[in-house]
């Protein structure tokens, strides 16, 4: 695919429809008003906004777009004879976002968008839709904003069979985990704040439940592994348990606390799965804070590599938009999957409860003889040998002692099969958290 029926390849101005000027949107507007000199230079000809769809015409967005068409049906933008690109910035897998995003690709027009909650759902239909109307579709800031993490993986990376593919892919996440370990901050304090920032979903449980990030790695497994990846095969755990205890019992055993996304193939398939986990803080990815995102890659041929770059807010996910926009001006566009969807082979997805790896344990047990042995009973039933335990008479409330356990490798199965058992026990006084390991 090198361009799309609309008049792409020409040096008349790209003409945008931009349906939403929330933080991305009006973001946008203005990085394509302050960069238009290279802008141009870069694309070919001037990309200009002429149309948009938003819901409050009046609110102070940092620009005047009081010229531009508006239109209150955002799906008409699809067929307005003015826009050559549809830029939809509303997101959501449903609703108005994906009807405009259909009728555009249908009506043979590019979108680009940063919306990853559609592509993850709806991504193979799409990819569909785009080859059959000969419209290409672009999403670089759907994954981790401002890093080129799509052009990495679809066609840095094009020659090359990937065995594993994730990171860091929330920002919201990756700041609120951030400033707790830092400053001791509660999480609700730290979660508001990032959405003043920008960062957070329209609802931020979108992040904080690991779902945000689920949807960039599906994306990004089906960039790397051919046929896309089903959503609903990916294991989703959020962040929502991981306490100021944690974040300082892992400081204390040499680690620090991450949301990951990591999926990777064998030839049993693909194990996606969305987890906080442990990683050595020596490790680069545990250098990896704040809003910042990492994305790392491992291949037969390159081996490991790892980029890193603000994930969320609005300057950086505007660059990966307008970057879309310019590889659109230029008539520089590929397949929604790197390769023809009709051509692409399937995956198979295999379990999460195939992992193998070692485990962080908190449980918190009232302080009295024999705890310990039952709870190495059960593990020693399971098959699940212990590397290290912590038991800090300190951090006692009132009867109860947190006690942190640390496991040498084991299979996923057989320590979910341990903590249902742990979990059962009179002694045991809240919800065990259980943290895997990645070793990195
Ligand atoms: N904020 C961020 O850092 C990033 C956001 N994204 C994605 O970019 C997209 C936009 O996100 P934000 O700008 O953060 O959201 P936002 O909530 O700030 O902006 C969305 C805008 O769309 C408007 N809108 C809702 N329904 C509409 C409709 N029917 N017609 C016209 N406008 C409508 C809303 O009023 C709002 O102003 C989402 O898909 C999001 O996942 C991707 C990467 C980073
Ligand atoms: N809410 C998302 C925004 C970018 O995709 C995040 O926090 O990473
Ligand atoms: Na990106």
């Amino acid at each position: 695919m090198t361009s799309s029926k609309g008049d792409v390849a020409s040096n008349r101005p790209l003409r945008l429809g931009v349906a939403g000027l929330g933080t991305v949107g009006a973001g946008l507007a203005i990085l394509l008003r302050d960069n238009a000199d290279i802008i141009t230079a870069r694309a070919g000809r001037p990309i200009e906004i002429t149309a948009v769809a938003a819901r409050d015409r009046n609110r102070d967005r940092g620009i005047d777009l009081s010229a531009l068409t508006w239109h209150t049906n955002a799906v008409d933008l699809a067929n307005d004879p003015g826009v050559d690109v549809v830029v939809e910035l509303i997101g959501g897998a449903e609703g108005t976002a994906r009807a405009l995003v259909e009728s555009a690709l249908t009506a043979g027009k590019a979108v680009v968008t940063a919306n990853k909650a559609l592509l993850a759902i709806h991504g193979d239909a799409l990819a569909r839709l785009s080859a059959r109307h000969n419209a290409p579709l672009l999403f670089e800031a759907a994954v981790a904003g401002g890093i080129p993490a799509i052009k990495t993986v679809r066609e840095g990376l094009a020659a090359d069979r990937l065995l594993s593919i994730g990171g860091i892919l929330n920002g919201t996440c990756n700041y609120i985990l951030t400033a707790m370990r830092e400053t001791g901050r509660d999480f609700a304090d730290v979660l508001a704040e990032a959405q003043e920032l920008g960062y957070a979903e329209a609802d931020p449980s979108t992040d904080v439940d690991g779902i945000d990030a689920a949807h960039k790695l599906t994306i990004l497994a089906s960039l790397a592994f051919g046929h896309p990846v089903e959503f609903d095969s990916v294991h989703v755990e959020g962040i929502r348990s991981i306490g100021a205890h944690d974040l300082s019992f892992a400081r204390a055993l040499g680690y620090r606390i991450k949301l990951l996304g990591l999926a990777r193939r064998s030839e049993r398939g693909v194990e996606a799965r969305v987890a906080p986990c442990l990683v050595p803080e020596t490790a680069p990815i545990a250098q990896v804070d704040g809003v910042f995102n990492a994305v790392i890659a491992e291949g037969t041929f390159v081996g490991r590599l790892m980029v890193e770059g603000r994930g969320a807010g609005a300057g950086p996910t505007a660059t990966a938009v307008a970057a879309d926009l310019i590889d659109v001006a230029r008539g520089n566009t590929v397949p929604v999957w790197g390769t023809d969807i009709r051509t692409l082979k399937s995956v198979r997805s295999r379990p999460a409860s195939e992992w193998r790896g070692a485990f962080y344990l908190r449980l918190t047990v009232a302080d009295r003889a024999g705890v310990i042995a039952d709870i190495t009973a059960i593990l020693r039933d399971c098959g699940v040998s212990l590397s290290s335990m912590i038991q800090h008479p300190s951090a006692r409330q009132g009867d109860d002692v947190p006690l942190v356990l640390v496991t040498h490798p084991t299979k996923e199965s057989a320590m979910q099969a341990a903590l249902e058992r742990i979990a059962a026990l009179d002694v045991v006084s809240t919800a065990p958290v259980l943290i895997r390991i990645e070793a990195f």
